[in-house]
Order: C-alpha cells, then structure tokens, then sequence
C-alpha cells in the first residue's frame, strides 16, 4: 500500500483550469492538478477522457486554449517542450530511445552523454567519461538492472526493457517524470516488478502516470484524479475515489458493480 503521511511534500507541477479545444471540440476542460515532490500521482478514466491530452498540454507538445502551468515555480504556459524538459519534466517516451544492440550499461551511457553532450567533446578528458560509467552505475543499480549491465537490450524480457526505457530517462535527472501507461502489455511478473522500480523512481522525484491497471493504482499511488469527458470527476487516494459512486459508474456504467 502507498504509504500514509501526515503532509504532503511540496507541489513540483500544478495546472489551474487547463483546457483544450480541438476545433469546436472541447477534448480537456477545467483541469485542476497538484503534483508533488516524492509522490506518485494517477490520472486514471474511461477512454477518450482526456488523459493523453492532459499529458500533451503539461510537456507542452500542445499549446493549452485556457489555464496555467506551474513547474517548479515557473510559469510554463508558453514554454517549448524541449526547454520544459531541460527545466526538469521528463516523458517516458520522449527520450526513451533504447538501442537494441547495445547493452544495457552502454545504452545508460549513451544517455547520459546526452544532457552532457560529451559526445561531440572527443577532447574530453578520460576523467569524464569515468564520472561517466560512476553516474550510469548508480542509475543502473537503482533500477535494479545490475544483474544485467552486459546484457543486450534486445535479450532483455519486455518488463526490463521498459525499466531500461525509465532509466534513460533518468539519465536527464528529471524533477518529475510522466509515465504514459508503463504497464501496458506486460504479464503480472513484469508489472509487479516494473511497480516496485516506480515507488523506488518516485522516493527522489514526483511521478504522474496514466494508467489503467487499477491494482497498480491502488499499490503504489499515493494520488488519484480521474477524468471523464476532459473534467475531473473526482480527486483523492484511491480508497476515496474507488468508493465514489460516481467514479463506479463512469468505470462500470453501473454504480453497483
Ligand atoms: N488532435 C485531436 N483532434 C481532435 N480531437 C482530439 C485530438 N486529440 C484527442 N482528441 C479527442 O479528445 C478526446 C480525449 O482524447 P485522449 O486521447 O486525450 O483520451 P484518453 O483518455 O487518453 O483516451 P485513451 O484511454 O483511449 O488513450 C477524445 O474524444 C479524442 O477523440
């Protein structure tokens, strides 16, 4: 179970009144979200709800009709994506550019030569590039992929791939990372295990995921909003908006079910 605290940590991202109009369309309406340091936050609902829209205007890969974002602070309501993930707010998918042939200690690398851009420095000193594999171990052995450091991405079962894609994504050392359904398609094993690498990802950094394995929600996070038709229909942990007959019947169509 998540576990209960007395305060909530500090808010890392927030919108007020986000909206979106896809033409005469109203996909995202009136969207109120607080994301918090240290904690794992669902945004769960019915498809066609909004949530992959939600997630598009928060990374700014859409332009919100009406509302504001706050990231750390700073307004972002009109910030590009790429500066929006430089400032700290990272997607799985974004970067998750795992090469296949490479290991798994080399594709962490070449990730982390990203941000660095040590890449392009061949002149760099020898120094840096062991600060290099010093920083990519760490990252390795907290997503729990030190058994695997020489093994080829391509060899690995699709729940460590995904815990790889995560731990690219670290590599750019994001405030707060937004999962888009990171147990999709994996059988119960994978997502025990890929769950238990979110609460780990989550003790350092806020976590917003879209998510439809509802078990998983109710494990490991410690917020829920859910969506339905673009508005939150309802907002709490998830002992609260599983009992809400309305969040029952949007699920089901059925309170009673
Ligand atoms: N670019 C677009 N142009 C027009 N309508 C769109 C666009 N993107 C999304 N929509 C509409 O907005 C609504 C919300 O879609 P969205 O994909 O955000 O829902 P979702 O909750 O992520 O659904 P799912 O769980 O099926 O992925 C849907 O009715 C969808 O058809």
């Amino acid at each position: 179970m998540a576990p209960v605290t007395d305060h909530e940590p500090r808010v890392v991202l927030s919108a007020r009144g986000l909206g979106k109009d896809f033409g005469g369309f109203t996909a995202v309406n009136n969207v109120d979200l607080d994301v918090h340091h240290a904690r794992i936050h669902a945004l769960i609902g019915p498809n066609g709800a909004g949530k992959t829209t939600v997630f598009n205007l928060l990374t700014k890969f859409l332009q919100p009709t009406r509302g504001k974002i706050t990231l750390l602070g700073t307004d972002i309501t009109r910030t590009r994506p790429d500066k929006v993930a430089r400032m700290g707010m990272v997607r799985s998918f974004q970067i998750s550019a795992v090469f296949p042939h490479l290991t798994v200690l080399e594709n962490v690398r070449v990730a982390l030569q990203r941000p660095a851009e040590l890449a392009v420095q061949f002149w760099q000193p020898l120094s840096a590039l062991d600060r290099l594999n010093g920083r990519a171990e760490v990252l390795i052995e907290e997503l729990g992929l030190t058994p695997y450091l020489n093994t080829r991405a391509a060899d690995l079962s699709y729940g460590r791939k995904r815990v790889l894609e995560i731990a690219t994504t670290l590599a750019l050392d994001p405030e707060v990372l937004l999962l888009d359904e990171p147990m999709a398609g994996m059988g119960q094993e994978d997502v025990q295990m890929v769950a238990g690498i979110i609460r780990e990802v989550a003790r350092h950094r806020a976590v917003l995921m879209v998510e439809h394995n509802l078990n998983v929600v109710a494990d490991i996070c410690h917020q829920v909003t859910v969506l339905q038709r673009g508005e939150i229909l309802a907002h709490g942990d998830y002992a609260t908006v599983s009992t809400d007959p309305r969040v029952r019947t949007a699920y089901m169509g059925t309170e009673d079910a």
